[in-house]
Formats: structure tokens, sequence, C-alpha cells
């Protein structure tokens, strides 16, 4: 298959429950792609379906309105077998068996290609070896589960779907427990494997600032709205990252890429070098100083590290940002 064609497509597709004769529909008219070689990142607020979208996407639900096709046949016409051999799913539930060791996991899974209890040809050990040399876990693979950190954990869990050897790989939440460093790595490894492997990857995540730098396209979800789908850098020029922040007195600001608190950004005149002048500006903008003080002007000096404080009555200096803030507090409010 080209690199670019898309595996797995809808067009105007229902979502949700049944229950009995009853239907509970979470989102309509979703149209979407998967595309081999992206990384793709499903992003909207908490209980709008997103869950739900994926579950559908690997079959686990039904649709309840219009066909996903899957390498241009509907999903419904694949047994569980065939699903499992297309796609790998990582979700977010902490595995109970912690006594299997990293290298026994990762076996797990070829077992949509050799039965519960088929041997491991010289072909899957093969496909093992190429999973756990891809998420660079090496020197993890005799350690048991429950001796890992969480983000060794996911990247055992990842290494497990690559030795699946499907062709799209799903992941609910993989970046939920970790820390800023394990959530970096981890969307970089996903971003670089869906290159280097040729997967189409589809991941959900809350992690707005690490999916921007790492996603190849979003796909923004937002209630009772068809998916607006796109490059995250351009969704930011287009002015569509508002749609993840439902009012609540916050906006995406387009220039650092973060959702700040609206009318939290300071216009205060600071000069000088660059960084220093985008932390005192953020310090100030923190504690709300944002227009409302008339007549002043910053100039910050880089080394030795300076502020100074310019208004009529003369000029105060202050060797840190802390002190700044507190002499404004103190005086200006
Ligand atoms: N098994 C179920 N039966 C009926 N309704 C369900 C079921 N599972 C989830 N829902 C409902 O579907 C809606 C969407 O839930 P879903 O878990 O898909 O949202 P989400 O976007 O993944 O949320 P979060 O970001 O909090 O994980 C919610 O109203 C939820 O209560």
């Amino acid at each position: 298959m080209e690199k670019t064609k898309s595996i797995l497509k809808a067009e105007k597709i229902s979502i949700g429950y049944r229950k009995g004769n009853k239907k509970k529909v979470v989102a309509e008219n979703l149209s979407f792609q998967l595309t081999k070689g992206k990384l793709t990142c499903l992003l909207g607020p908490n209980g709008v379906g997103k869950s739900t979208l994926i579950k559908t996407i690997m079959g686990q639900i039904p649709t309840l309105h219009g066909d996903i096709l899957l390498e241009e046949k509907p999903l419904t016409s694949f047994n569980l077998q065939e699903l499992s051999k297309i796609t790998s799913v990582v979700l977010t539930e902490k595995i109970i068996t912690g006594i299997l060791t990293v290298r026994q996991l990762v076996e797990l899974g070829r077992i949509p290609h050799t039965g519960l209890l088929g041997r491991l040809s010289k072909y899957d050990l093969e496909i093992i070896d190429k999973a756990i040399d891809a998420t660079n876990i090496q020197y993890l693979t005799e350690i048991r589960l429950n001796e890992l950190s969480d983000g060794q954990l996911q990247k055992a869990m990842i290494a497990r779907a690559l030795a699946q050897d499907g062709e799209i790989l799903i992941l609910d939440e993989p970046t939920a427990h970790l820390d800023l460093v394990n959530r970096l790595e981890i969307m970089h490894l996903l971003r670089g494997l869906a290159e280097s492997e040729n997967k189409a990857i589809l991941i959900t995540t809350h992690d707005l600032e690490v999916a921007i730098e790492t996603a190849d396209i979003f796909w923004l979800m937002q209630c009772g709205m068809p998916l607006v789908i796109g490059m995250p850098e351009d969704l930011i020029i287009n002015q569509q990252m508002d749609l993840l922040i439902p009012g609540k007195g916050l906006v995406f600001d387009p220039i650092s890429g973060k959702i700040v608190q609206k009318d939290k950004k300071c216009n205060i005149p600071v000069s000088g070098p660059q960084i220093q002048v985008k932390w005192v500006k953020a310090a100030l903008a923190k504690k709300g100083f944002s227009q409302n003080l008339q007549n002043m002007e910053i100039e910050v000096v880089g080394e030795p590290f300076s502020i100074f404080l310019k208004e009529k009555e003369g000029t105060n200096t202050f060797q840190n940002i802390e002190s700044l803030v507190d002499f404004l507090q103190l005086h200006k409010t």
C-alpha cells in the first residue's frame, strides 16, 4: 500500500451505545480518515466521545449509522482475529499480570498470528526483537512488569502492540500518568514509529502542548459538531484551537501555543534580551499586572540580571523578578 494512502475511513457516521432498542447517540456526522506514516491525535473535552469513537474504530462497538471502511471493506466484515492482525491497541488500564517479564509481554503481541498456545517461529522472534529495538527497551527485557516505572511500562505496552505488527496502532491516553519528560519521549517515539514503521497511529490525549509539538494531524472533537481535522499548525493559524476550550475564561494563545487565561497577557512595555523579557512579562501577567501600570517602563539587562522600573519619579532596580513583583504588589495595587 502507498505511504500516504488512507487505511481506514468513515463518512458521516454516528456513534454511541445501544441498550435494548434504545439508542444513546454520543456524536454524529463524523467523517475522517487514518493515514499510514502519520501520528493522528484525537483531542476534545471530557465526555465528548473520544473513547467511544476509539472503541468504534477498534470494532468493539458498532456504529449507530454509517460504515467505517478498513482497507476499503466495511469494518463489520472482519472477524476479531482478522481485526487484531490489522489493528493493535494500547488501552489505559494497567495490566494485572505483573509477574510477566517485559519480553514475555512483547511476545504476547504475536498471539493473533500464532494462536494462544502457538510456538514462536524464527520470524516471530525477529519481529519481537525489532519491536524491542524500536522502543529502546533492550535493557528492560528480563525485568518484571510490576518493577517498571509508568514510562517504562508504557514503552513495553507499545512494543507489545508493535510486535502484533498491525498497520494501525491505537492508543487511548498513552501519556496520562507520565511526567513531562516521559510524555515528550513517548510522543516523539510514536511520531518516529509512525514514520519509520509506516504505521497509522491514532491516540487520544488531553496533552495539547505536547501534541502540537509531535502530531501530524489533529482531530478536534466538540459537542454536536463534525470533527475539525488538520495539521496542528494550520488549525492554530485558522484560530480553531479555541474549539477545545468551552468558555471558562481561557483562550488558546497562538504565539506561545498554550492555553492561557483571558486578559492575562502583559501589555506593559518591557525591553531587553528576549528570554528575560518573556519571563518578566509572564510573571507580571500571572500576577494580574496586564495593563494597569500607567506611565511605566521596564528595562531588563541580562548580565548581571537586573530589572529597571522607570517611572516619572525615578528608577527602581531589582535583582530578580520576585522582588519586582513584590514591589509592584506593595505600591501599585
Ligand atoms: N458503555 C456506555 N454506555 C452508555 N453510555 C456510555 C458508555 N460509555 C460511555 N458512555 C457515555 O458516552 C459519552 C462519551 O463518553 P466517552 O468516554 O467516549 O468520552 P471521552 O471524550 O473519552 O471522555 P474523557 O476525556 O473524560 O475520557 C459520555 O456521556 C458517557 O457517559
